[in-house]
C-alpha cells in the first residue's frame, strides 16, 4: 500500500506512468503525489550547504511585501540550512543552478522574483507555510480555501531559484487552494521541505481535475478484500450494533475462502475477525433480517497466489473501486459508471476484476448486490453487466483468456436475467415488463437514523412504545402494520432502483415498470443475442452452475432477439407518450403511466429501444424540460411538486443532477446522431464540476444542484453530499463523478476543452462561438465579394460553408452533427460507432 491515507486504498499496478522516469529536475511537474512527494521528491528538496551560503542578507523593511512574512528570514535561513547541511551529500541541480550558474543571485536584499523564462519553482517549508496559509486565507476555518474565504488572497513564496530568498506572489482562490492541497499532500508523505513547481498551482483546472482523477482519485478509491486488510475494510461506518467488529460471510460454494479467512482469524486473534458460513439460500427474507444483528461483509472474488510458507493455499482479493472514500464495499451500478471512466484512464485491470466480482456475486448470491454487505443480500441495483463486460472485453480482447472472460460474464448475465429480473416478484406477467421488487423485511437498517422518523413516530405512539422498541417489534413481526409493510416494500424498491430517494418512486416504486429498468433489460437482451451470435457461433452451452431451472441448457440468439423486440413493443405501447415526446414509468397495478417527467426517459435511447423518430421527439420535447445550467436535472420541477417542511426534497429529484444520468444521456444522444446536444450537455456538466473544483478547493462530490451557478456542490437533501467534507485536499472525489468527467472530456471538442479550461460558461462559449462564426462568415463574404468582383461570379454560400468547416477531428465530429444527417441512424453493438466506444 503506497497511500498515506488510513491504509485502506490499494495501489495496484497502473499503466498511467512509465516506471523509467528519471529522478531529477526532469521530474514531471504533474507527476502523481505518490511520485512527486513520495518516490521522487527527496533529491529535489536539498542542495549543498556551500551553495546556500551564497544567499543574500536578510530582507529589509523596504521589501515589496513587508506586511506578510510567514517566517522571519533568519529563521527561514537557518531551518533551510539545517536541512541542507544534513543532506549535503545530496545534490539538486535546481538549486545549483540558482546559486552557481543559470540564475545569478543578486547581492541586494530579498525581493520579489522577476519572471524569467525558466519554469518557476518554490522552495517551501511545508509545515510553516501550511500554518501561515491557513491562518491567513482560511477565514471560515474549514481547512479549505474557497471563494467564501475573505483573506487577502495572496501569499508570497520564496523561489527555489533564489534558495527561497526572492519571493513571488501566489494569488487568487484557485492557486491558493492548490497550494493548500499540495502542502497537505506533501505533509501526508512526510515532507518537511519541498521544491514545488508553480505549474502545479496554476495548472489548467480541467487538466488538473482529470489528472487527479487518474493518478490519485482512482487509486485512493481502490480496495480489495483479503487477510491483509480485512480488519480495516470489514469496518462499516453504517454499523448500528453495540459491538462493531470485522465480520465476513462466506458462501457455501467458496469453501477455500472460508478456510482462508478462518486461518487469518486464527493467526490474528487481536483482529476479532468473525468468519461465518452463509446459509445455502442466502436470499431468504427472515434470514437476512436476522443477520442484521451481526452485519458483515460478503466474500467476493479472490485469486490464488503462491502457497504460504507452510504449504497452505493462499489468496488475494481482486481489486475493485468503491463509490466514495467512506465506502469499503463493492457497489452495483456505481461500478459500471466507474468503469466508463476507468477505461478512459487505461485501468481495464480494475474493470475486469469488477466484472469477475459480479460473476461471483451472481453465482453465489443470485444477483449483483446493491453492495456486498449482509444487509443487501435481498437487493440488487440497476443491471449493466453485459454492457460493462463488452466494453471491458473490447479493451482486453488481445489477451488469451479474454473470450473466456466474456463467456463467463454472459453466463452470469443470463442467470441474473432469468432468476432476478424475469422471475417473481420483479417480473410482471400481465404487462410483460419488470419492476424493482427486492425482498426484505422491516426497516432498511443501513439508512440514516433520521430518515424514517416522520413515518414511524406515529406508529410508535399508537403502540405506546419508544421509537426503537417499535422498530424492533415491527421488524420481528410482533406488531402488524400492513400500511407500513407497503411503505417499506416501495422503499426497498426505491433503493434497488439506485434512485434513492425520489418522489417519482416513493410509495409506489414496487408497482412501477420503470423506463430505466426496462431499457436496461432491453439492452441486456440485445447484447446477449448479439454476443452469442458474434462470439459463440450462435450456440452457448449453459453449464450446470449457471443453469436456471426451467430454461434451456443451450442459448441461441433468436430467443434473445425476440425478447428484445417484444419488450420494445410493450415499452412503446405502455410507456411512450407521443404528445409529450417522452417515455414514462408504467404503473402495473393501476395500469397507467405515471406522467412523472424524469431524465430516465433518455435511457430508452441509451439502450437503443427508442425509434429514431421517438429519439428526435425526445430531443425536441423532453430535453428542453430537463436541460438546465449544469446539464441534465433528474426530473422536472413540476413533476416533483412543492417541497417544504412536511415534504422535504429528495436527492434524486429536481434540482439535483447525478453523473449516471448525464453519462447515459450523452451516450444516448450520440447513439442517435445528436452529437451537438451531447456536447452541449457534457459541456454544461463539466463546466459545473470544474467551477466547483476551482472555487471550492478541488471539491468533487456525489451529486450536484445543477440549477445552482455558484456552489452547485452544496446539497442539503437527505444525507448531504459525499465528498465535500475533507480537510485540505480532496483525495478521492466521487467514483461516478470522476468517471463522468474523464468520459465527458471524450465528448466535448478541442475548442470546448479550451473554453472549459478557462472556466467559461456554456452561454458565453456559445456567444463567443457564434460571434467568431459571424466574424468569419463576414470575412469570407468580404473576400468572396472581392473575388467575385474579380471573376464576375457569386458563390458566397459555398465559401461560407467551406470556411466554416472545422479542422480538428473533434471539430469534424461536431460539424457533422451540426450539418450532416448521414450519421443520424441507429447503431447497435460495440465497435460500430463512436457511440459504441463511448
Ligand atoms: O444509505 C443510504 C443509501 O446509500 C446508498 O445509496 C446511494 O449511494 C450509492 C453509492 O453511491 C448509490 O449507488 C445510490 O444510487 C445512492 O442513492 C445505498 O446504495 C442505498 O442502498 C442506501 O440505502
Amino acid at each position: 500500500m503506497s497511500s498515506p491515507k488510513a491504509g485502506l486504498p490499494i495501489h495496484t499496478t497502473t499503466t498511467s506512468k512509465p516506471s523509467t522516469r528519471r529522478v531529477s529536475l526532469e521530474l514531471d511537474p504533474y507527476a502523481s503525489p505518490a511520485e512527486y512527494y513520495g518516490k521522487s521528491h527527496g533529491p529535489r528538496k536539498v542542495a549543498k550547504s556551500r551553495t546556500y551560503s551564497a544567499v543574500s542578507p536578510p530582507a529589509s523593511p523596504r521589501s515589496p511585501h513587508p506586511p506578510y512574512d510567514p517566517q522571519p528570514y533568519n529563521k527561514r535561513h537557518s531551518s533551510a540550512s539545517r536541512v541542507l547541511t544534513k543532506h549535503s551529500e545530496q545534490h539538486d541541480p535546481a538549486l545549483d543552478q540558482a546559486h552557481v550558474g543559470g540564475y545569478k543571485v543578486s547581492g541586494r536584499r530579498s525581493s520579489h522574483d522577476a519572471q524569467g523564462n525558466a519554469p518557476r519553482r518554490f522552495l517551501i517549508n511545508v509545515e510553516q507555510t501550511l500554518m501561515d496559509l491557513l491562518a491567513r486565507e482560511d477565514t471560515d476555518h474549514n481547512i479549505q480555501i474557497t471563494i467564501e474565504d475573505s483573506g487577502p488572497k495572496t501569499i508570497p513564496l520564496g523561489t527555489a531559484a533564489s534558495g527561497g530568498y526572492r519571493r513571488f506572489d501566489v494569488r487568487g482562490t484557485y492557486m491558493l487552494s492548490n497550494l493548500l492541497q499540495e502542502l497537505t499532500l506533501a505533509k501526508k508523505y512526510g515532507r518537511k521541505q519541498i521544491v514545488l513547481d508553480e505549474a502545479r498551482l496554476n495548472e489548467n483546472p480541467v487538466n488538473r481535475m482529470a489528472r487527479l482523477i487518474k493518478d490519485q482519485f482512482w487509486p485512493n478509491l481502490t480496495r480489495r478484500i483479503d487477510g491483509s486488510n480485512i480488519f480495516q475494510v470489514a469496518k462499516d461506518p453504517k454499523d448500528w450494533t453495540k459491538d462493531p467488529r470485522p465480520r465476513i460471510y462466506v458462501p457455501r460454494g467458496a469453501p477455500e475462502q472460508y478456510e482462508y479467512y478462518k486461518r487469518v482469524a486464527a493467526e490474528h486473534p487481536d483482529m476479532r475477525l468473525d468468519v461465518q458460513w452463509l446459509a445455502e439460500d442466502p436470499g431468504n427474507d427472515e434470514y437476512v433480517r436476522d443477520l442484521n444483528a451481526a452485519p458483515g461483509l460478503l466474500a467476493i472474488e479472490m485469486e490464488r497466489i503462491e502457497d504460504t510458507h507452510d504449504g497452505k493455499p493462499n489468496f488475494r482479493g481482486l481489486p475493485f473501486v468503491v463509490p466514495g472514500g467512506r465506502f469499503n464495499e463493492l457497489y452495483g451500478w456505481d461500478s459500471y459508471m466507474e468503469t466508463l471512466g476507468l477505461l478512459v484512464n487505461g485501468r481495464e485491470d480494475l474493470c475486469e476484476a469488477m466484472v469477475r466480482h459480479f460473476c461471483f456475486c451472481i453465482r453465489h448470491y443470485g444477483k449483483i448486490l446493491n453492495a456486498n454487505r449482509s444487509y443487501y443480500l435481498c437487493r440488487s441495483q440497476p443491471p449493466f453487466l453485459t454492457d460493462m463486460a463488452l466494453r471491458v472485453y473490447d479493451h482486453i480482447k488481445h489477451k488469451p483468456d479474454s473470450l473466456e472472460f466474456l463467456r463467463r460474464a454472459l453466463l452470469a448475465a443470463i442467470k441474473d436475467y432469468y432468476s432476478t429480473w424475469m422471475s417473481h416478484p420483479r417480473y410482471d406477467p400481465v404487462s410483460g415488463l419488470s419492476r424493482y421488487v427486492p425482498g426484505g423485511l422491516g426497516v432498511p437498517p443501513e439508512t440514516e437514523a433520521t430518515h424514517f422518523v416522520h413515518i414511524l413516530t406515529p406508529y410508535a405512539k399508537k403502540h405506546n412504545m419508544t421509537f426503537n422498541e417499535f422498530v424492533d417489534a415491527y421488524n420481528y413481526g410482533h406488531v402488524f402494520e400492513p400500511d407500513l409493510d407497503q411503505y417499506f416494500l416501495h422503499d426497498r424498491s426505491v433503493r434497488e432502483s439506485g434512485h434513492d430517494t425520489s418522489y417519482r418512486l416513493e410509495k409506489v416504486s414496487a408497482h412501477l415498470a420503470t423506463v430505466d429498468l426496462n431499457s436496461l433489460l432491453y439492452k441486456i437482451e440485445c447484447d446477449i443475442g448479439r454476443t452469442i451470435r458474434a462470439f459463440f457461433g450462435d450456440s452457448l452451452t449453459i453449464p450446470p452452475e449457471w443453469h436456471v431451472k426451467g430454461h434451456s441448457t443451450i442459448e441461441t440468439s433468436s430467443n434473445w432477439d425476440r425478447r428484445a423486440t417484444k419488450r420494445r413493443k410493450i415499452m412503446e405501447k405502455l410507456m411512450w407518450d407521443e404528445e409529450k415526446g417522452m417515455f414514462f414509468d408504467y404503473n402495473t397495478v393501476k395500469k397507467e403511466q405515471t406522467g412523472y417527467e424524469s431524465a430516465t426517459t433518455f435511457w430508452a435511447m441509451w439502450a437503443g429501444a427508442a425509434t429514431p423518430k421517438q429519439a428526435n421527439m425526445m430531443v425536441q420535447k423532453a430535453l428542453p424540460k430537463l436541460e438546465v445550467h449544469g446539464g441534465l436535472v433528474s426530473g422536472s420541477e413540476e413533476s416533483r411538486g412543492p417541497v417544504g417542511i412536511n415534504r422535504p426534497n429528495r436527492q434524486w429529484d429536481y434540482p439535483f443532477g447525478w453523473a449516471p444520468q448525464q453519462i447515459l444521456a450523452w451516450t444516448s444522444l450520440i447513439r442517435y446522431g445528436f452529437e451537438e446536444e451531447a456536447q452541449r450537455l457534457a459541456y454544461r456538466w463539466i463546466y459545473m464540476c470544474t467551477k466547483a473544483f476551482v472555487d471550492f478547493n478541488g471539491v468533487v462530490v456525489e451529486k450536484y444542484d445543477v440549477t445552482r451557478q455558484i456552489d452547485p456542490h452544496k446539497v442539503t437533501a437527505e444525507y448531504g453530499n459525499q465528498g465535500s467534507d475533507f480537510k485540505g485536499v480532496a483525495t478521492e472525489g466521487f467514483g461516478w463523478v470522476n468517471a463522468s468527467y474523464v468520459y465527458g472530456l471524450q465528448i466535448v471538442n478541442a475548442h470546448m476543452k479550451r473554453a472549459l479550461g478557462a472556466v467559461t460558461t456554456w452561454d458565453t462559449f456559445k456567444k463567443m462561438t457564434e460571434a467568431a462564426d459571424a466574424e468569419e462568415a463576414a470575412d469570407v463574404l468580404k473576400k468572396a465579394n472581392e473575388h467575385d468582383k474579380s471573376v464576375g461570379k457569386v458563390h458566397v454560400a459555398e465559401h461560407v460553408r467551406y470556411t466554416a468547416l472545422p479542422h480538428s477531428h473533434e471539430d469534424q465530429v461536431a460539424h457533422k452533427a451540426m450539418h450532416g444527417s448521414e450519421e443520424r441512424k441507429e447503431h447497435h453493438g460495440p465497435g460500430e460507432t463512436k457511440a459504441a466506444h463511448l
